[in-house]
């Protein structure tokens, strides 16, 4: 298979020829310092994981990186085209929306006792079955459901065939690189494959590679088969709700043609010019928050890069954007329906 440029230096050529998306290196700069005291606090390192949120498992066990396996083969558009008439998952007294919804249909399956996270189970689902299982509480069903149908399948026959139906193994097989785990998981599983084109030249952005190898080093506490030593070499995860608060922290900037087709809630092909520009400055804007960040700690004599990397960076602004959609409710998210984020 054809080695693609890394979704840094993808992110780096799309940043250099974008034109309608700009990363505002004076807005980056104000954002690493504002982060600075939150960079070393508890929650922002890899336990955060867990203790911030009670739907990922506990564990750290085979059962626990299954989890986060199918969960993140699943982990895509989850944005519903009227706020008021969306998908929503009751579980154990809660409601959960968007990606939660699906954490929180994998849990209650789970209790009901269907073997949800067992690739023999959901590689020969029926599309009834995957119905059931992520079925909604309100009449708008979770987006791409057949889609989500066919990559269950897909993923879990070719963990079956390629790796014992375990992707444990397809850890191990890594020997604890990232880089290692994200070409074995571009090149086994078709529906990880986040590729573009821009400007003539084949560019990736590998999100939910990437964050399947985030999720798992969090899963495995950055301990173990999960002690990635090149974990900082990972970008964030273009998504499209990191977008959304990089403009809103001023980081990042479109032009009015964009942002006009935005508010309008015009609906992007993934592979779009724009949509390109969108998620390949999103990438670049972080790579420049963590360089910050780093430097102020070093001028304070501190070498911050065993606790400050992207992924650490994006859990964070993914949690602030969900935690603050109100404060953010002028700034539009980029519609896309794909399998990809
Ligand atoms: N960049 C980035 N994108 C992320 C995640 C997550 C959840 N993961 C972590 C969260 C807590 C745990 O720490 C998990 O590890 C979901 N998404 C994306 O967001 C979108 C869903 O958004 P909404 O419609 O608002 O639920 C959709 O594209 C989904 O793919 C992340 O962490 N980073």
């Amino acid at each position: 298979m054809e080695a693609l440029p890394s979704p840094l230096e993808s992110a780096r050529f799309i940043a250099e020829h974008s034109r309608d998306v700009s990363v505002e290196e004076e807005g980056a700069r104000r954002l690493a310092e504002a982060l600075f005291d939150k960079a070393s606090a508890e929650e922002f390192g890899v336990a955060g994981w867990k203790r911030l949120h009670e739907l990922n498992p506990r564990a750290a066990s085979e059962e626990a990186v299954s989890w986060v396996f199918l969960v993140d083969t699943l982990n895509f558009s989850f944005w519903a085209e009227r706020d008021d008439h969306k998908c929503l998952v009751k579980y154990r007294g809660k409601t959960y929306s968007g990606y939660w919804s699906l954490c929180a249909a994998v849990n209650r399956a789970l209790d009901d006792g269907i073997p949800i996270t067992s690739a023999s189970y959901y590689a020969t689902m029926t599309l009834e079955q995957v119905k059931h299982v992520f079925r909604s509480d309100t009449e708008a069903p979770m987006p791409l459901i057949e889609e989500r149908h066919r990559v269950l399948n897909e993923s879990g026959t070719v963990l079956l065939e390629k790796f014992g139906g375990s992707f444990l193994t397809c850890v191990k097989m890594s020997k604890k690189s990232a880089q290692k785990l994200l070409h074995l998981v571009v090149e086994n599983f078709p529906s990880y494959r986040d590729e573009a084109m821009f400007e003539n030249k084949k560019v990736s952005f590998y999100k939910r590679a990437q964050i399947l190898v985030a999720d798992t080093w969090s899963v495995l506490e950055g301990k173990g088969d999960g002690c990635f030593g090149d974990i900082s070499s990972l970008t964030i995860f273009a998504d499209y709700r990191i977008p959304q608060v990089l403009v809103h922290f001023k980081a990042m900037k479109y032009s009015e043609e964009l942002m006009k087709k935005l508010r309008e809630g015009a609906i992007f092909q993934s592979g779009d010019k724009q949509e390109v520009e969108i998620r390949g400055c999103s990438i670049w804007c972080c790579a420049l928050i963590c360089k910050h960040l780093l430097e102020l700690y070093e001028k304070k004599g501190q070498d911050m890069r065993e606790k400050i990397n992207a992924v650490l960076l994006d859990y964070y602004l993914w949690d602030y954007a969900r935690d603050h959609r109100e404060d953010m409710k002028d700034i539009p998210f980029h519609r896309v329906r794909c399998i990809y984020y």
